[in-house]
C-alpha cells in the first residue's frame, strides 16, 4: 500500500517580519508543509497577503484582518492547530515570551529570536528537554555551527559584517542618524538587529546563543570580522581539522534548514565563491564599546539578570534612537547605565517568572533613563 506522505503543520510567530516573510518564501517552495497559523504585530496588509496566499485560517493580532478566526494570544492559537513546527520571530521580550510558550505545544521549534536565548537560555533548554522539543537554529551563524557540530570541538567562530559603521571614521559614529545605521552592507532585517548590527549587540548576544545552543565555555567562542558574511561559522577540531560553514548571505537558506533538518529540501542555487570576500580580521574595540563591555561582562559574570538588563535596556534605547529622542551613542549609556543598575540589585533568578519580573525592572530603570536624557 502506498505510504501517504506526512504533511508539516507550521505556526509562524511574527509572520509579517523579515524572518517571516521568508518563511513564507521558503514554504511556497517546500513541498510537504503547510502553514496553519499565524502571529503578526500591525502590519495588516502583509498579514492578509500573507494569509490569502498560503490559504491561513488562524491567526494572533490586536489588528483584525477581515477573515479567518482571529485568538486573543498565542497559547490558544497553538492549542487550537497543534503544530509541529512553530518558526519563533518575534524581536525582543515579546519574542522571548513567545517562545516560551510555543515550547509548550511543539515538536521542533525553528528559533530566530535569539533574544529566548540570552534572556532565558536555562529554561528554554531545560522545558525542551523536559518536553522533547528539538531547537533548531535559523541565525545564519548557529545554522552554520549546528550544521558543522560534531563531539571534538575545540572552539568555534562565528563572523560579524561590522554593520553600518564599519568603514565610518571613528570621530563621526557617535552622531550617526537612523538612516545611517539601517543601511547594514549585507542583510536585509527588521529595524531593531539591523541597529544591533552596528553596536555588535547583535554578536554580543549571539555569543551568548552560541554558549547556550552549544554548551561551550566563552574562551572557545571567537569572533572575527567577514566583510561578505560568507563565511557564517567555523569549527575548529581537536586533530586540527578546521571545516567553514560558507554561502551567500540568505536567510532562507537557514530557515529551510531549521525547517527540513536531517533533511536538505530547498533548492538555492550555490553561490560563486570567487565573488565574495573570504577574509577574516579583528573586531575594534574602539569602534564597537559595547561588545567589548558584554565580552567583559560574560567573562566576569555569566549570569541571568545582566543578560535581561542587555536586552531590556537596548530594545527600549534602539526605539529611542530610532524614534530620534537619543543618539547613536545614547544606546550605549543606556544599556551600561541599565545593566549596572540591575547588577547592583543582587537579583536572584530561580523561575521564568523572575525572568520576566527583571525585564519589568529592566525596562522601568531604562525608559526613566531615557525620558531623564531626553529633558536634558
Ligand atoms: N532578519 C534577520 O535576517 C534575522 C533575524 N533574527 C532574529 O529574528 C527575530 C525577528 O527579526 P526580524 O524578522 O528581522 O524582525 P522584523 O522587525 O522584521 O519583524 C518582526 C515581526 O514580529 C512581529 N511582532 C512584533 N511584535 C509582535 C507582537 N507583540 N506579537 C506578535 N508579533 C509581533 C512583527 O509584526 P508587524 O510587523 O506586523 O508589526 C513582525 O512580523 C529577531 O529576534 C531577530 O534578532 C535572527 C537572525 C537573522
Ligand atoms: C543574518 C543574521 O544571522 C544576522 O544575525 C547577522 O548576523 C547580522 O549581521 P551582523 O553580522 O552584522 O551582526
Ligand atoms: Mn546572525
Amino acid at each position: 500500500m502506498e505510504e501517504k506522505a506526512t504533511i508539516k503543520k507550521v505556526v509562524i510567530l511574527g509572520a509579517t517580519g523579515s524572518i517571516g516573510t521568508q518563511t513564507v518564501d521558503v514554504i511556497k517552495q517546500l513541498e510537504g508543509f503547510k502553514v496553519v497559523g499565524i502571529s503578526f504585530g500591525s502590519n495588516i496588509e502583509q498579514a492578509r497577503k500573507i494569509m490569502e496566499d498560503l490559504k491561513i485560517d488562524y491567526y494572533v493580532s490586536n489588528k483584525d484582518v477581515g477573515f479567518g478566526k482571529r485568538f486573543e494570544n498565542t497559547q490558544q492559537l497553538l492549542e487550537e492547530v497543534v503544530p509541529d513546527i512553530v518558526v519563533c520571530a518575534i524581536p525582543g521580550f515579546e519574542g522571548v515570551k513567545a517562545t516560551i510558550i510555543a515550547l509548550q505545544y511543539a515538536k521542533r521549534i525553528a528559533l530566530a529570536t535569539k533574544e529566548a536565548l540570552v534572556c532565558a537560555g536555562p529554561f528554554v533548554k531545560k522545558v525542551a528537554k523536559e518536553k522533547d522539543v528539538e531547537i533548531i537554529p535559523v541565525d545564519s551563524e548557529h545554522s552554520a555551527i549546528f550544521q558543522l557540530y560534531e563531539p571534538h570541538i575545540e572552539k568555534i567562530l562565528i563572523t560579524a559584517s561590522g554593520g553600518a559603521v564599519r568603514d565610518v571614521p571613528l570621530k563621526y559614529i557617535a552622531d550617526l542618524k537612523p538612516s545611517d545605521i539601517l543601511k547594514h552592507p549585507t542583510w536585509s532585517m527588521g529595524g531593531r538587529i539591523t541597529v544591533d548590527s552596528s553596536t555588535m549587540v547583535n554578536k554580543l548576544f549571539e555569543v551568548i546563543e552560541a554558549h547556550e545552543l552549544f554548551d561551550l565555555d566563552y574562551d572557545r567562542i571567537e569572533v572575527k570580522i567577514n566583510r561578505s558574511s560568507f563565511i557564517h561559522g567555523i569549527v575548529f577540531l581537536k586533530d586540527g581539522v578546521i571545516k567553514i560553514h560558507a554561502g551567500k548571505p540568505d536567510m532562507r537558506i537557514p530557515i529551510a534548514y531549521a525547517l527540513t533538518y536531517p533533511e536538505r529540501k530547498y533548492h538555492s542555487p550555490v553561490a560563486d565563491v570567487l565573488e565574495f570576500d573570504l577574509q577574516l580580521s579583528d573586531v575594534e574595540r574602539e569602534r564597537y564599546p559595547l561588545f567589548f563591555y558584554g565580552l567583559d561582562m560574560l567573562k566576569r559574570k555569566d549570569d541571568l539578570p545582566w543578560r535581561i538588563a542587555l536586552n531590556a535596556a537596548d530594545e527600549l534605547a534602539v526605539n529611542a534612537f530610532l524614534d530620534g529622542k537619543i543618539s547613536f551613542k545614547g544606546i550605549e549609556t543606556v544599556v551600561r547605565e541599565t545593566i549596572e543598575y540591575i547588577d547592583s540589585q543582587n537579583i536572584i533568578i530561580t523561575s521564568i517568572e523572575d525572568v520576566y519580573k527583571t525585564d519589568e525592572l529592566a525596562k522601568s530603570y531604562a525608559k526613566e533613563f531615557i525620558e531623564r536624557e531626553v529633558r536634558k
